[in-house]
């Protein structure tokens, strides 16, 4: 199991308990709209730290962003299985293809 299948299945597991215990919980708690708005706010993060932060700082903000990603794929009933299956479609077909086919 990868460290990203792991962090899946700390989610779900956590996605039960008290939210004053866990903060994966209280995003669950507090719905749609604030996962919705953390995910967000990690996304400008990162583009933040891209234009001007430190590797590191940019390492840590796409660490939240997969996270915040997870717990949002969950809160769907959607699973990293899921992207997985995206991405294997989407292999060996050209960006600029897909662009253009869509014209
Ligand atoms: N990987 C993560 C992880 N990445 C980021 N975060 C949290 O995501 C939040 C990011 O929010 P911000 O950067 O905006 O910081 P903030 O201002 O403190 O956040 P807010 O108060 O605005 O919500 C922080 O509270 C981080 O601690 C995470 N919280 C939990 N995990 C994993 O989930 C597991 C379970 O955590 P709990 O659910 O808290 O037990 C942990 O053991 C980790 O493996």
């Amino acid at each position: 199991m990868d460290t990203l299948d792991q962090l899946e299945a700390v989610i779900a597991a956590r996605r039960t308990a008290a939210p004053d215990s866990s903060y994966t919980s209280s995003l669950y708690a507090r719905g749609l709209p604030v996962i919705a708005r953390k995910l967000g706010e990690e996304g400008v993060e990162a583009a933040v730290a891209l234009l001007s932060g430190s590797d590191e700082e940019l390492v840590g903000e796409a660490a939240d962003i997969l996270f915040h990603l997870l717990v949002a794929l969950q809160a769907r009933g959607l699973s990293l299985a899921d992207v997985r299956a995206e991405l294997a479609r989407r292999e060996g077909t050209s960006g600029l293809v897909e662009k253009a086919s869509r014209t």
